[in-house]
């Protein structure tokens, strides 16, 4: 039986045809089979440099260009044109099998060959090649075969090879990029996601090479598949991933596994294939959950998208993290009771004066969460051997005494009142699941990992027994937004060794994303795991506008020109809900919104409700994560609200506490700035940010 593919490529193309060509498609590749009976409907190229190009009838107007291998009956469906474009497309290119990766890459022939001449004039006068430091052998090694090579010996610069991108085969157009960017061969190889084989694969065999290019060609069961690939042509991410974010999703781990990587670069994305290849496995419920509820939100509405049967749903549960070990708590003793905020500042302000200690609030309620709950310490002995990792301030055993004596007090109103916070709710959940053989998950996927607290790691390692695929993380730790610092080994979940990372971005343009690096560079950021992050190989594909930073005198002028700046944007043709405003503090946010519905553009705040179509959409920067538009304007950039004084603890109460804060703050306005596809607009009145230095004139 005819089996059918479909280019992921063409299916970009496929949303912009007319409908009625968007029908007649439908039509001919529904009856697919009886359309190539026999190969009679598949006609032969007159000119083809491959002859396993063919093209079919669409309707008197239109032709698709398929890849009929010679062997087997895998067709793939490539493009769909006006016919002598059709033609002239087909007869430019050739198919061939990676011999790295065994994967199916097709190429331009005769734009390699337009172009490679003037490269090798260019290249014979001057010694700036860009490979110039990889060897031929690595080259092959990593896939790029002899047309390839040739080409890539011949490049000076790396604007050459991105202008190369449509008409290099895949892979190897890959391979080069990340060469160019500064990645080892080992790096690159594991960013290509491709398993190393004993044999080398046979570059004769289409149709086999299709099957392994899950990220480029969906193949389809029958009619009903192919009329969903065709339904949803912008929803690509569900069927298609980079390999290497394929291999992530569907491998199989030892123990707890991970995914890191920066903005964009597709996490969540491999988080949500991940929790679904799970399911379809079908060895156990399996947990999807983050750490706040907008968060979950859209996680649940990706898990949705992306689960094709009732059945694969039905075993995936989308929660945040507190709402869960709510649900666990309560379910043992009931509703709990939980302390406000403000409450509790009340109460640690009570303590302070009663017990007269020479510690403020903020920093008791720190050092309750980030040493006494961090580390499980239930006693005064316990307290005076803890580490103190992450805090400043050092303590001799007469102060360590007297900041126990406080919070041992603390403890003990909470007790007497029968109040909860998140956190004790956490561990007291925790316990309950340690008492339990059976566990309410098999697996578990974690994503924005970086900003869970080492209470509520614990609860989620017990919420699952250790073993094969039973914990997948995604985060990064450069996008860090609350204090939250754990080490995963402290808390009994060791990923070494099943670690990945992931490098390119999808999201944003290489402008907005190389400047918006800019601001973390020299940052010294942890891994969860020992050691630190990098930023080194994050790059985009994709180029646009750089970012526009504008300051003002006042709060009223810098408003103003943001609306006029949503105005412009949208008479760009940008929708509004494709509009994001950033602000540090939500009381701007709610100006920014007040402003635009003023000037008659309908806008809503994010803390109030998640958002309609028709409207834009402003947010606190913390609200701002998980979330991307196609415009982002990030407002109140000055030096007073970025970084917010009330977020940031004072250099004299406690130096390493100061500098984390510092750069939790620099990673909120990061984030901010990375939500954006393809404009980002920062202003400010009075003076710039210090995180601005360098960046305004
Ligand atoms: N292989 C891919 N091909 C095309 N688009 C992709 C691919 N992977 C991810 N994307 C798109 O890139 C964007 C970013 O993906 P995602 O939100 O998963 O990234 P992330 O790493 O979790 O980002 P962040 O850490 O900034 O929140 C999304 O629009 C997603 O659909």
């Amino acid at each position: 039986m005819a089996k059918l593919g479909i280019y992921k490529e063409f299916l970009r193309d496929f949303s912009k045809l007319e409908r009625s060509v968007q029908d007649r498609v439908e039509d001919v590749f529904a009856k697919f089979e009886q359309a190539t009976h026999a190969g009679l409907h598949l006609e032969k190229l007159r000119n083809a440099l491959d002859e396993r190009f063919r093209t079919i009838r669409i309707d008197l107007f239109w032709r698709g260009v398929i890849l009929a291998p010679e062997s087997g009956d895998t067709f793939t469906l490539l493009k769909v044109l006006p016919h002598d474009e059709a033609i002239a497309w087909a007869e430019r290119r050739r198919a061939s099998v990676n011999a790295a990766t065994g994967r199916i890459e097709i190429r331009d022939v005769a734009a390699i060959d337009a172009t490679l001449p003037d490269l090798v004039r260019h290249s014979a006068t001057t010694s700036e090649l860009l490979f110039k430091h990889v060897a031929d052998v690595d080259l092959a090694r990593l896939g790029v075969d002899e047309q390839t090579l040739a080409f890539a010996r011949a490049l000076t610069h790396v604007s050459q090879l991105e202008a190369s991108e449509a008409f290099l085969p895949q892979n190897q157009w890959h391979v080069l990029y990340g060469l160019a960017a500064g990645l080892s061969p080992e790096q690159v190889w594991a960013e290509l996601g491709a398993a190393p084989t004993p044999k080398p694969y046979d570059t004769e065999d289409l149709a086999a090479a299709v099957k392994r290019t899950p990220e480029r060609v969906v193949l389809v069961d029958g009619p009903r598949e192919l009329m969903e690939v065709f339904r949803h042509p912008f929803a690509l991410w569900r069927v298609y991933l980079h390999p290497a974010q394929y291999e992530i999703a569907n491998g199989t781990f030892g123990g707890p596994a991970r995914v890191t990587g920066g903005p964009g670069t597709g996490k969540t994305v491999v988080a949500l294939h991940r929790a679904h290849h799970l399911a379809r496995l079908g060895s156990g419920p399996v947990l999807v959950t983050t750490f706040t509820s907008t968060l979950s939100a859209s996680l649940e509405a990706g898990m949705r998208l992306l689960a094709d049967s009732a059945a694969v749903r039905d075993r995936v549960e989308v929660r945040h993290v507190d709402q869960l070990s709510y649900q666990i708590f309560a379910e043992r003793h009931g509703r709990p009771a939980i302390l406000r905020d403000k409450e509790e500042r009340e109460i640690w302000r009570r303590i302070v004066k009663r017990l007269d200690v020479s510690f403020t609030e903020t920093f008791l309620a720190e050092e309750w969460r980030h040493v006494v709950l961090a580390q499980r310490v239930t006693n005064a002995a316990e307290y005076l051997a803890a580490k103190r990792e992450g805090r400043g301030r050092r303590l001799g055993t007469r102060q360590r005494a007297e900041l126990w004596q406080a919070i041992w007090e603390f403890e003990e109103e909470l007790k007497r009142r029968r109040v909860w916070t998140h956190e004790t709710i956490c561990i007291e959940a925790t316990r309950l699941l340690d008492e339990r053989a059976d566990k309410p998950y098999r697996h578990i996927v974690v994503d924005e990992a970086q900003d869970l607290h080492p209470v509520q790691w614990r609860f989620l390692r017990a919420a699952a027994n250790e073993g094969p695929d039973d914990l997948f993380l995604a985060g990064d730790t450069h996008q860090r937004i609350y204090s939250n610092r754990v080490s995963l080994r402290d808390v009994g979940i060791r990923v070494t060794g099943r670690s990945s990372r992931l490098t390119v971005n999808y999201r944003t343009t290489a402008e907005i994303l190389g400047w918006s690096l800019g601001m973390l560079r020299g940052e010294a950021v942890d891994d969860m795991d020992g050691g630190l992050d990098s930023v080194a190989g994050y790059r985009s594909q994709v180029h646009g506008y750089p970012p526009e930073l504008r300051g003002f005198r006042t709060q009223k002028e810098e408003l103003d020109a943001l609306q006029r700046k949503v105005r412009e944007w949208r008479d760009m043709g940008v929708e509004p809900e494709e509009i994001g405003i950033a602000a540090r503090s939500n009381m701007l946010a709610d100006s920014a919104v007040a402003v635009l519905v003023e000037a008659g553009m309908p806008a809503h705040s994010l803390a109030k409700a998640p958002g309609a179509d028709g409207m834009v959409r402003a947010g606190s920067m913390h609200r701002m994560k998980g979330l991307e538009f196609r415009c982002v304007a990030v407002v109140g950039v000055g030096e007073h609200a970025m970084p917010s004084s009330s977020a940031v603890t004072p250099l004299e109460e406690d130096a390493v506490t100061y500098v984390q804060d510092l750069q939790r703050e620099r990673c909120l306005l990061f984030v901010a700035c990375t939500r954006a596809r393809e404009r980002l607009y920062v202003s400010w009145h009075g003076n710039p940010s210090p995180f601005l230095d360098g960046f305004t004139s």
